[in-house]
């Protein structure tokens, strides 16, 4: 039986403590959804003290509940031609702000309770951006490691064959997530416009600008990340300039947060894959990395090949106990628990904040807010991937192409936004400079009265 930390003083607490309760008793056997809801109901106290309107409409026992889940059968040949079958997955969570839009994650983790907590994070991080875009995410417990380039195409062609029919520019916008890059939205895309025979370009975003892709998109959430935490930096009158800075992961996300915080000036010494970390005391050499990961798909170890001074440690999850000033989980969820998280607040650190979605579990978060530690989440500080997706979609619909620097210019605005109204939202609730409580808040009380204004379905 699950268990969890809400009380049931007040009204308001009783409400948001029983709707957990039937949460539990219907899922119990979903652990990373019920944590992704947990962490925004303790957020939400002081709003549903503050409106009671939200208790009235019943918002949240309709939220947790998604609007639905399509999950279907993937068979496909692979090289041997034997036939495979995986599961493939969408949950449509929200769709109250926009479409439905969110990544597609191909990794043989890949359960209910993880799409799940994945397009409710969704939901509330879409809405944050300031942009018309609902919540929703999707994948398949399929594993692409290892696999030809024939074998991952003809995987993306079948689970499109099922997956086009409940998506489209206005209804239902995928796009990449672990596992799922340029590579695997080109080949969905083909499929897509082979069945439906219509280029609509807007129904994929993260495609390559060659056939409808925005520039940036490859880079925006490890810029976006970078940005977000320049704005943190800011605000106690501090610049990435010499900072020693930790990133976990070594795919899309973490490589463009390493570009970034170099640019800025930072000494970047570690990033990791699910095997093990690399510390390079000279500063990651970041073009070694793309080799190894974009080129060559190898493992990070052989980073030590390249790199004399560079150690190699198989423990994906001992990156946390180098000392850092800012680190940058950007992997995967639960990949910072509570002793790692003493463990880097011990050694200094001064900011974290999360490129990938829920890397540091409640225990971890509380550790880091605790010991005033600036903490961004991921909601709002990863949030400039999926922005720049709905660039993606406007250039799309309006069938034009914007610039670099016009792309980049307006993805540094939405992170400094969603910076200050995550900011704004929790001072006015009491919680000054949590950046978890004011980023829960923005993003939900925009879905809430969203949800109250188009009415009870
Ligand atoms: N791609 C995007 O635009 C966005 C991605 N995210 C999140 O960022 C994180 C990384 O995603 P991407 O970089 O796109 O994926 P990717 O597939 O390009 O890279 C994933 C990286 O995480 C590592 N990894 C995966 N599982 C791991 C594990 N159990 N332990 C340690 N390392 C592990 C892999 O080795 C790889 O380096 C995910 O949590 C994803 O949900 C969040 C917002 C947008
Ligand atoms: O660009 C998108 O729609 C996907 C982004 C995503 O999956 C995420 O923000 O976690």
């Amino acid at each position: 039986m699950a268990t969890h930390t809400l009380g049931s003083k007040t009204p308001a607490e009783s409400y948001i403590h029983a709707v957990f309760e039937q949460l539990i008793a219907k899922n119990a056997h979903q652990p990373e959804f019920l944590q992704a809801v947990e962490e925004i109901f303790i957020s939400l106290v002081p709003v549903f003290e503050q409106h009671p309107e939200y208790i009235q409409h019943n918002i949240l026992s309709r939220i947790v509940e998604p609007d639905r889940i399509v999950s279907f059968r993937v068979s496909w040949q692979d090289d041997q031609n034997q036939v495979q079958v995986n599961r493939g997955y969408r949950v449509q969570f929200n769709n109250v702000v926009g479409p439905y839009k969110g990544g597609l994650r191909f990794h043989p983790s890949v359960n209910e309770s993880i799409m799940k907590f994945l397009a409710f994070e969704q939901i509330f991080k879409n809405a944050l951006t300031g942009l018309p875009i609902g919540g929703a995410k999707g994948g398949s417990d399929f594993n692409p490691k290892g696999k030809s380039n024939g074998e991952i195409m003809r995987f993306c062609q079948a689970y499109m064959t099922e997956l086009y029919r409940h998506i489209g520019p206005d209804v239902d916008v995928p796009a990449g997530d672990i596992g799922v890059g340029a590579r695997e939205i080109g080949f969905l895309f083909g499929q897509y416009k082979r069945i439906r025979n219509a280029h609509e370009a807007g129904v994929l975003t993260g495609k390559t600008p060659g056939y409808g892709g925005s520039l940036v998109r490859k880079e925006a959430t490890g810029y976006g990340l970078v940005y977000f935490v320049e704005e943190m930096l800011r605000d106690i009158s501090e610049t990435f300039l010499n900072k020693t800075v930790v990133v976990s992961g070594s795919g899309n996300v973490a490589i463009y947060a390493i570009k970034k915080a170099q640019e800025l000036g930072a000494k970047v010494v570690a990033c990791s894959d699910s095997d093990g970390y690399i510390f390079d005391p000279d500063g990651i050499d970041l073009n070694i990395v793309k080799e190894i990961k974009e080129v060559n798909c190898e493992r990070i170890k052989t980073y030590v090949n390249y790199r004399p001074n560079a150690i190699y440690t198989e423990d994906f999850r001992g990156i946390w106990s180098i000392p850092c000033d800012i680190a940058l989980p950007c992997a995967t969820q639960n990949e910072i628990d509570g002793d790692a998280a003493r463990t880097l607040s011990a050694n200094g650190v001064k900011v974290v904040a999360e490129g990938a979605n829920m890397p540091s579990n409640l225990e971890a978060i509380n550790v880091f807010l605790e010991n005033g530690i600036l903490f961004g989440p991921a909601k709002a500080a990863n949030a400039g991937g999926v922005a720049t997706s709905a660039l993606e979609m406007a250039q799309n619909s309006g069938r034009n192409y914007w610039t670099f620097e016009e792309v980049d210019e307006k993805l540094r605005d939405i992170m400094k936004s969603i910076y200050a109204v995550s900011k704004e939202a929790a001072h006015k609730y009491g919680s000054e400079g949590n950046l978890v409580v004011g980023s829960n808040i923005a993003g939900f009380v925009k879905v809430a009265d969203g949800m109250i204004a188009e009415g009870v379905y």
